[in-house]
């Protein structure tokens, strides 16, 4: 008897896309779950602002944590921010708040906002709820609580500073420790221009059908992206190294004794809405006695109803890179 041999199996090749370089608002709106907003601020307050929030890098940190057996350090600086008029109750929850963008180090309590980014926190706010009101609402995401006021509004806000082109932040999703399921993130650009990179995250079942593919988004100076809700489950973002990047020249002198002098410098702020119900007190505690960080199931996302979150261990960020093997499900009740 003679046996028949099947043929060889021939997988289907998907193709890798190139990047795609998304340099108009409707091209970015097009392809990611953002919305870019050039001139977003007064040319004057942006000015202003840059200036301040230069002033103030001079006493930002880099951000140290362990990876592995290794500590590293972000390639830019960085600094957190809280809006005292609304929010957090006490300075201790300020700044367990603050905790978690310095990776799990204790700090002071942040410093507030300057009068500036409280003028600019305004702007950005009506911008992002006029956005909103456009946008189909997920049903995890934050709608108010009893009796409360549902519109987005900015709480803290954290902050970073790339001198040069060298400095830069890899891929990356942000934590929803505090910020709660399919999040909205405004984040405001000042200075040079650089490149913002956008990747999908293809859930498992996918991946044999099709490929990520990178989408490029020059930011320019006084530029707000809106990262809205899905972006942190469904992409990554990044700011990549550049070999060239061009001088940002501000319209006005810093003072009137001054010359205008071009900078090489990007400000970053991200205004965020650390959301009531995801306070410390809610927050579960490790095997370490350290607060959890949540992350979304990027791999396995399902319908931005069901989709699964997990509270884990990030001690090991900073105890040596060693944590406990913590792990829970987020429990949620969508509320549609
Ligand atoms: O600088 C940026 O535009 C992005 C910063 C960022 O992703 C972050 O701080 O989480
Ligand atoms: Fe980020």
């Amino acid at each position: 008897m003679s046996i028949l041999k099947q043929p060889p199996k021939t997988e289907k090749k998907v193709p890798q896309l190139p990047p795609l370089l998304l340099s108009t608002p409707a091209l970015v709106a097009e392809h990611t779950p953002c919305t870019l907003h050039p001139g977003v601020l007064p040319p004057e307050l942006a000015c202003r602002l840059f200036y301040s929030m230069i002033d103030a890098s001079r006493q930002w940190k880099r951000n140290t944590w362990w990876l592995f057996d290794r500590l590293v350090q972000s390639p830019h600086k960085t600094s957190f921010f809280a809006r005292r008029t609304d929010g957090i109750d006490d300075d201790a929850s300020w700044q367990e708040a603050a905790r978690y963008w310095y990776n799990g180090r204790m700090t002071d309590v942040p410093p507030v906002f300057s009068p500036e980014m409280e003028e600019a926190c305004r702007i950005i706010e009506q911008v992002v709820n006029e956005e909103m009101k456009k946008r189909t609402r997920f049903p995890l995401e934050w709608a108010g609580g009893v009796g409360d006021d549902p519109s987005w509004r900015a709480n803290v806000a954290a902050s970073n500073c790339y001198e040069g082109g060298k400095e830069s932040v890899g891929f990356h999703s942000d934590h929803l420790t505090y910020l709660g399921p399919y999040a909205t993130i405004a984040s405001l650009s000042l200075g040079t221009r650089r490149i913002f990179s956008l990747r999908e995250v293809i859930p498992s079942d996918e991946v044999k059908t099709r490929r990520a593919r990178t989408f490029n988004v020059p930011l320019p100076h006084n530029s707000l992206t809106i990262m809205h809700a899905s972006c942190q489950e469904q992409f990554k973002h990044s700011i990549p190294p550049q070999s060239a990047i061009d001088m940002y020249r501000p319209i006005l002198p810093k003072s009137s004794r001054e010359d205008i002098e071009p900078s090489n410098c990007r400000i970053n702020i991200t205004f965020r809405f650390y959301r009531p119900d995801f306070r410390p007190a809610s927050i579960p505690r490790c095997k370490c006695d350290v607060p959890t960080i949540l992350r979304p199931d990027m791999k396995n996302r399902v319908d931005g109803v069901t989709d699964r979150y997990w509270w884990t261990c990030y001690a090991g960020a900073q105890n040596d890179g060693k944590g406990c093997s913590f792990w829970q499900p987020l429990q949620l009740n969508a509320k549609s």
